[in-house]
């Protein structure tokens, strides 16, 4: 059993290449995590663009990396349903379903702060 009490910067770095795997395989294959990672480099660049101030910042940050983190532990419950079980089973839709709706709402809050923050600056852009 491995002893998880003592800190180990082998243990730390091991975990690290190992979640950068999780990053490189989900950028390879995971169609929604392709578009999330698509559209928030638009918004970056969007956002230096339209010069935010350090407070935006955040929350823009905020807002795309939580819907990308959310969206990897989406893929990753729908490997753990998927490994669990190959039977249509109410129970694997709702933990599939429950935690698709986990990526929805917080895409949805992310949306909504993106419009609140970038709409004002685009719109004064323009007019
Ligand atoms: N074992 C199962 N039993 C019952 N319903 C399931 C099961 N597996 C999947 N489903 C239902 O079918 C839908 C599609 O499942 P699937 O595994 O293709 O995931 P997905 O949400 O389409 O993910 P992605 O396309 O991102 O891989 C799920 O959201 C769920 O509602």
């Amino acid at each position: 059993m491995k002893d998880r009490g003592s800190f180990s910067l082998i243990r730390l770095l091991s975990a690290f290449k190992y979640a950068i795997q999780g990053i490189q395989y989900a950028a390879k294959s995971e169609k929604n995590f392709q578009i999330h990672l698509f559209a928030g480099s638009v918004v970056i660049m969007l956002s230096f663009f339209l010069r935010l101030d350090k407070i935006e910042w955040i929350f823009m940050m905020i807002s795309i990396f939580g819907v990308m983190a959310l969206e990897l532990v989406n893929s990753a419950m729908e490997r753990a349903v998927d490994l669990a079980t190959d039977k249509i089973h109410p129970l694997a839709k709702q933990a599939k379903d429950l935690a698709a709706a986990a990526v929805l709402i917080y895409t949805l809050m992310a949306v909504l702060i993106g419009v609140l923050i970038l709409g004002p600056k685009m719109i004064q852009l323009f007019y």
